[in-house]
């Protein structure tokens, strides 16, 4: 499949499904409207899979690793050895992400999409496309054909979850140098000046910041993104590792599975996937608000509202398994919580209390 007949083959959410959704959250015994956001996630469910009723116990995070050649523009603190280093760390469950998951009954599916050494691990998925990108101050990360390959990548690996049975998938992953990128995306796409598109990522000084934003000031001067030619924008000032994710992102919604967002990195995988097909957003989930500044501007962007904030910053798809608790409980009050006909039929004492 090409990636025209991935973007013609997504299709909005079942209306229908969604308005018996809706009208059973009502006859539920409670005051309407009062689960908010939970009946907002159950009725978005039942438009997604076209059910009223809803499993969603079988959960994944894809974690999408890469190096980003920017890295060499001093624009993080950590060293890029970081990348292999956790991503093996993520595999031995050792991570943030691996004992989330654990507590969540998630599974979790690590990707290779172009870590710069390469290390082996029996359960890393070897999807290389190459060894880290380009450095984007000096021209594009990757050609436009990379970007496909990797956006294909995610979108097979969404196909094969959904074969196995997964009915609630999540997006993380593992790169230093990636909030770099992120905001980068998100300058290129909306315009956005870069002292409120530019965090300090997973720690910097002020000095390191005002770098970092010097390095992205260029990488967009250098390479002049086409701010309506999203796949132009992803491969010279993105990352492997988002690629990956976008691909994700088209998968869930060509596959109709509810799909959580993340962090920032997440979040402008997102986006990126929303402006190559704005259904797209139908099938996405946001889960924390991240404290990295691009995050709050990629939302507004993307016109979706996290439900949670715990003050996170980490990535590595955290966000997913926290929200899969959230999701799981949206779909067992449609299905458990009873409805006022039901007790009134037990019960001669039953107060429509609505
Ligand atoms: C030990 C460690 C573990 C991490 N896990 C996720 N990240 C997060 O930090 C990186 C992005 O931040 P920046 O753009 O500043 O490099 C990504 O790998 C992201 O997943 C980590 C970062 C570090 C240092
Ligand atoms: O929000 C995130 O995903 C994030 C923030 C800082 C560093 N790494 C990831």
């Amino acid at each position: 499949m090409n990636l025209n007949q991935i973007l013609e083959g997504i299709k909005p959410l079942d209306e229908s499904a969604k308005i018996k959704a809706s009208a059973r959250l009502d006859s539920l015994i409670k005051p309407i409207g009062s689960l908010g956001k939970l009946e907002d996630i159950a009725i978005q469910i039942a438009g997604i899979t076209g059910e009223t009723i809803n499993s969603v116990e079988k959960k994944c995070t894809i974690i999408m690793a890469a190096d980003n050649g920017v890295v060499d523009e001093g624009v993080s603190t950590a060293p890029k050895e970081i990348t292999a280093i956790q991503t093996i760390n993520i595999l031995k469950g050792l991570a943030g992400i691996s004992v989330l998951s654990r507590q969540a009954k998630a599974d979790f599916k690590v990707i290779d999409m172009g870590i710069s050494s390469n290390i082996q691990h029996k359960d890393l998925i070897s999807k290389k496309i190459k060894l880290g990108t380009e450095n984007i101050t000096k021209g594009p990360a990757m050609t436009v054909e990379e970007a496909i390959n990797a956006i294909k990548v995610g979108f097979d690996t969404v196909e094969e979850l959904k074969n196995r049975g997964y009915n609630l998938l999540g997006t993380g992953e593992m790169g230093i140098g990636n909030t770099t990128t992120s905001s980068a995306i998100l300058m290129a796409l909306t315009g956005s000046n870069v002292d409120e598109s530019v965090g300090k990522g997973a720690g910097m000084t002020d000095e390191g910041l005002e770098n970092k934003k010097r390095v992205i000031l260029k990488a967009l001067e250098i390479n002049e993104p086409d701010k309506n030619d999203p796949i132009d924008v992803l491969s010279k000032v993105g990352g492997l590792d988002i690629a990956g994710l976008v691909g994700c992102f088209l998968g869930a919604a060509y596959y109709r599975l509810p799909i959580v967002i993340d962090g920032v990195i997440s979040s402008a995988a997102a986006l990126v996937a929303y402006r190559m097909n704005p259904l797209t957003k139908e099938y996405m989930i946001p889960s924390h608000f991240s404290k990295e500044l691009a995050y709050k501007h990629i939302m507004d962007a993307l016109g979706l509202e996290s439900s949670l904030n715990l003050n996170m910053r980490l990535g590595e798809g955290t966000g997913c398994p926290l929200m899969f608790h959230i999701v799981e409980s949206a779909a067992a009050i449609i299905k458990e919580m009873a409805t006022f006909d039901e007790l009134s039929m037990d019960s001669d004492f039953l107060v429509d209390i609505r």
